[in-house]
């Protein structure tokens, strides 16, 4: 089993500190979601993990060692870092071919990987043809050539079409689940919680938060209760949870919504006081919510996002 282990890392490009002092580990068997605010340090991160670029200290190691101490890294690490990258006169199979080749990765993953990415329809293309999506598979396919134990994708599903991002949450899923490492950043949060088990947070080059997503949203965000009584009984079912020190807001159609309450708290009060239940529905906050309530801390993005959710 590979893990990613990053451990008090730490990149200056002269006076700026993309990274600092940054540790934390990618397990295998689970997707990974890397997340930040613009310019906090992601794609070095990635970068210092494939070994593109030297630590100013610290380390990052790939089942124990640094990539490039690696036995044949094209079979244990894959990565999708730039899509626009790949050369736009070749094929996309010539292309895939020349990755196996120089990474000693057998001609025949070259199929497979068309295949498995849904681009063998267009592998005779040139890549210069390919729309957005299309080249983002073929990143995605160059990155699973070596089958490798750990991938590290770097906003795959940019360009992706709907049904492109619902196939890759699904290719996500389905590597963590053969117990691949998984590490995944992306700036889309709704979509980021559909896929990923654990999330590392980043934020001015320092680790803001490293949870389960289903642990970080709650602990980033306030529950709410939405509730409907009769219409005859609103003004008296105000009264009552303002008495219990909540402050309920009325929306429309006679629906109100309670912040910084739960199901069961609400319920047996309303149970006591005999008023009649017609809704009443528990919401968990988002992980939109939850990062924007981490990150607000975070120099860079405390002006534009005032902490509050
Ligand atoms: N080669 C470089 N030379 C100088 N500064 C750099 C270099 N690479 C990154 N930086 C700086 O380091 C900081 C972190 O950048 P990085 O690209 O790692 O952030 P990021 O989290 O990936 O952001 P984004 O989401 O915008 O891609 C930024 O301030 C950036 O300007």
């Amino acid at each position: 089993m590979t893990s990613i282990d990053v451990a008090d890392l730490t990149k200056e490009y002269g006076p700026v500190r993309a990274v600092d002092g940054l540790t934390f580990a990618v397990r295998p068997g689970r997707v990974t979601g890397f997340l930040g605010p613009n310019g906090a340090g992601k794609s070095t991160t990635l970068r210092l993990i494939l070994g593109l670029d030297r630590p100013t200290s610290g380390t990052a190691t790939v089942g124990g060692l640094p990539y490039r101490a690696l036995d044949e890294p094209a079979r244990r690490v894959g990565a999708l870092l730039d899509p626009g990258a790949a050369p736009g006169s070749r094929t996309g199979r010539d292309h895939l071919r020349v990755l196996a080749a120089a990474g000693r990765i057998p001609a025949r993953r070259v199929a497979e990987v068309l295949e498995l990415t849904g681009i063998a329809g267009a592998a005779d293309r040139r890549i210069r043809s390919f729309s957005l999506g299309m080249r983002q598979r073929l990143g995605i396919a160059a990155a699973l050539l070596g089958d490798p134990e750990a991938l590290l994708l770097d906003e795959p599903s940019n360009g992706l079409d709907p049904e492109g991002i619902i196939w890759l949450r699904g290719l996500l899923r389905e590597l963590a689940g053969e117990g691949r490492t998984v590490l995944v950043s992306s700036h889309l949060m709704g979509e980021t919680a559909e896929f990923a088990d654990h999330l590392v947070v980043l934020g001015g080059g320092g680790l803001l938060a490293d949870a389960g997503t289903g642990a970080l949203i709650e602990a980033w965000t306030t529950p709410r209760v939405r509730l409907r009584t009769t219409e005859a009984e609103g003004e008296r079912l105000r009264a009552l949870l303002t008495e219990h020190g909540y402050a309920p807001v009325l929306a429309a159609e006679g629906r109100w919504t309670v912040r910084g309450a739960r199901v069961t708290d609400i319920g047996p009060l309303m149970a006591r006081a005999g008023l009649p239940v017609l809704e009443l529905t528990g919401e968990q906050g988002t992980l939109e919510e939850a990062y924007l309530a981490l990150t607000a801390g975070a120099p860079e993005f405390a002006a534009a996002h005032p902490r509050e959710v």
